[in-house]
């Protein structure tokens, strides 16, 4: 278990961690998500003791990181992948660690096999590829058996295959009933692994809840439909109180508002075909851009065009079927939209929930 209270970090004038208090529980994957710039790795390397708060606290098992007797037998971690010496092999790299910290030598073949580089275990790190260099940091981190484990962006540089490994090996870590704390970009792949996320952004705390409420609480749900009549279909619609936007390039729409069920009765009222009909929520993606749009500080320009993911804020509150809001789903970034969203102010965060 990792707790942290209050926890801040001041560098200069700059507050990159501000008040954090959140705990990372056994049994489940965390994802720690947030823009560039939000805090993520600050934070980890204070768990760690790599960097003393300003304020607050943060403890490990109970205790701060710097009084753990044993401290890679109770948490393993990958920060950074490049962080190792490139003269040493991976095999020497990890023994060196083993020997520092009271591990047996044996521990080093079982993780080197673990993470499927036993073959190039007595090459020298400097000319790893990115995909391996990280395989070698798992390996790191696994090294101890900790019941604790933290990755700062750990499929960074991996194949497709490399990423569902990763994917399943968190998951079984998790399962066995170890902590497992994950940073990642990559929403799609948090979406499939994390069970529990916290979101940060510029260093405050926007959601500590499973990912299924964050999900499910923080956008409308929507109806994808196709119709060889959707002119017709989008009439009834729209006069109807629903809020239609174009969905992808096959001329599907999306519906907010209506129910699948009242939907479809009312297209076979109007004797309309509907090719699909189709429940959905949004994506992690879709709502993590949504909720974290007011605190991305680093941010990209699109030629002749307006900020990305500009997409309206929706002020945090369940949403399920129902008449389109003022303040309810916003279609994604790019997408046209038909009723204007009213952006709205900082929000208190969204909190644990059980799930
Ligand atoms: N040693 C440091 N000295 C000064 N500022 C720092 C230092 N480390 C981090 N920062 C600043 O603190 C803020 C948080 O940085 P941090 O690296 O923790 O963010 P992050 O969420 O991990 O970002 P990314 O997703 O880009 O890795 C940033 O504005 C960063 O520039």
């Amino acid at each position: 278990m990792i707790e942290a209270q209050g926890l801040t970090k001041r560098y200069g004038t700059k507050l990159a961690v501000d008040q954090l208090s959140f705990q990372v529980r056994p049994g489940t994957v965390t994802g720690f998500l947030g823009p560039n710039g939000a805090g993520k790795s600050t934070t980890m390397r204070m768990i760690l003791g790599l960097d003393a708060p300003t304020a607050g606290h943060v403890l490990v098992n109970g205790r701060p990181y710097q009084h753990l007797s044993a401290p890679l037998r109770e948490v393993g971690a990958l920060l950074d992948a490049k962080a190792m010496h490139g003269g040493r092999s991976a095999y020497h790299h990890l023994l060196c660690l083993a020997q520092s910290n009271g591990l047996p030598s044996r521990r080093v073949d079982e993780v080197l096999q673990l993470v499927g580089i036993t073959a190039v275990a007595k090459k020298r790190t400097r000319g790893f590829s990115l995909g391996m260099g990280q395989r070698l940091g798992i390996a790191s981190a696994l090294l101890g058996d900790p019941g604790i484990l933290m990755f700062d962006e750990p499929v960074n540089g991996l194949d497709p295959e490399g990423i569902l490994w990763i994917r399943n090996l968190m998951k079984a870590l998790a399962a066995e009933g170890r902590t497992v704390f994950v940073s990642s970009h990559l929403m799609s792949e948090m979406e499939v692994t994390a069970d529990h996320l916290i979101v940060i952004g510029q260093g405050r705390l926007i959601a500590d809840t499973s990912m299924r409420d964050f999900i499910e609480h923080n956008s409308q749900a929507y109806t994808v439909v196709k119709s060889p009549q959707a002119d017709k279909l989008v009439k009834l619609l729209t006069a109807k109180g629903g809020q239609v936007t174009p969905e992808g390039t096959e001329g599907a729409l999306r519906v907010t508002g209506p129910a699948p069920a009242a939907i479809g009765d009312m297209a076979a009222e109007h004797g309309i075909a509907l090719h699909e009909l189709s429940p959905r929520f949004a994506s992690l993606e879709e709502v993590y851009m949504r909720l974290t749009q007011h605190s991305v500080e680093y941010r990209a320009g699109m030629p002749g065009a307006g900020m990305p993911g500009a997409a309206p804020h929706n002020g945090g509150a369940p949403q399920g079927w129902g008449p389109p809001q003022q303040q309810g789903w916003a279609p994604p970034p790019g997408q046209p939209q038909l009723t204007p969203q009213a952006p709205s102010a900082q929000q208190a965060p969204i909190q644990r929930s059980e799930g």
